[in-house]
């Protein structure tokens, strides 16, 4: 089965974009897979699909797959790219977009320098509906918001981490590191990932504050291992990081991949707006074997 792809990157965090705005590829979870295979395929973090509208008062529909071929519910930097694919490619002419997701409605704003803001919603903190099982621990207050102990293998240092649960439509775990450069991602990333407190797994954040106004960031993000940054992480870790009343309310998240500008004001109903690039990479086609 032949396709055509246009591969996008937002600060690193590379995609595949797919258009089923004329019909359905029809997909499965392993050809998703295929497709974001370096080796193999052509190497993503997340294909997105972009399909048509599919209630009244939305542009389009966002459909968004991790490089292990399941599907989540949301994708910050992913959405950037969409707003970009979508208005450059003709199939929209307008710079306000509404989108549908799993997670609701966002909207992007495409800027006349190619950057793009993204309404992402209002973050959401109740553990229960992270989901996060809380169950049986103890939570300590900092600031405005909690932080939770997380146990996790004996063999990570430390064994005990504290994380905020956040949604941003889609789970975060967020700790504060002293280095962000010499944080343990890699040995600590899957063991948060599939911790039992998050039944639905979890992204992973390390985040290092520089002042109020500016942190590093890392993220080992569910279905995708370490990527060069995560939008809907940004996100996650700007709303931790004031609740715990460490930062102000605009903030700039340097990932290894660029600079994503967060702004949150702080209440349970205020919507988290995330400003950053969205690049055209390459076009293509691509074999995919109809059996996988
Ligand atoms: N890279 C993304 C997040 C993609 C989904 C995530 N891995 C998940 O499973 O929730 C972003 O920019 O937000």
């Amino acid at each position: 089965m032949q396709i055509r792809f246009t591969k996008m990157q937002g600060a690193g965090n590379d995609f595949v974009v797919l258009d089923e705005t004329q019909g359905r590829l029809g997909l499965s979870s392993a050809q998703y897979r295929y497709l974001a295979n370096r080796h193999f395929g052509v190497g993503a973090d997340q294909i997105l699909t972009v399909r048509p509208a599919p209630a009244e008062g939305v542009d389009f529909e966002y459909v968004i797959h991790n490089a292990d071929g399941g599907e989540v519910e949301q994708c910050g930097n992913g959405a950037r790219c969409f707003a970009r694919y979508v208005h450059d490619k003709g199939l929209t002419d307008k710079r306000v977009i509404r989108v549908h997701t799993l997670a609701g409605v966002i909207a992007p704003e495409l800027h006349a320098d190619g950057r793009v803001t993204v309404d992402m919603g209002a973050p959401q903190l109740d553990p229960a509906k992270v989901p996060f099982i809380a169950e049986g621990l103890q939570p300590q207050m900092q600031g405005n918001a909690q932080k939770w102990p997380l146990a996790l293998d004996e063999s990570a240092q430390p064994a005990t981490v504290w994380v905020a649960p956040v949604s941003m439509g889609n789970p975060h775990a967020v700790q504060v590191v002293e280095d962000v450069d010499r944080a343990p991602v890699e040995a600590q990333g899957p063991l948060i990932e599939h911790h039992v407190r998050f039944p639905q797994r979890v992204n992973a954040g390390f985040m290092q504050i520089i002042n109020r106004a500016e942190v590093k960031l890392r993220v080992y993000e569910r279905g995708a291992g370490e990527t060069l940054a995560c939008g809907t992480g940004a996100c996650a870790a700007v709303v931790a990081g004031i609740g715990w009343g460490l930062l102000d309310a605009r903030v700039d998240v340097h990932t290894r991949g660029g600079l994503l500008t967060i702004e949150w004001a702080g209440g349970a109903q205020d919507r988290v707006r995330m400003t950053g690039p969205a690049e055209f990479v390459f076009e293509g086609q691509i074999d995919i074997p109809e059996t996988l």
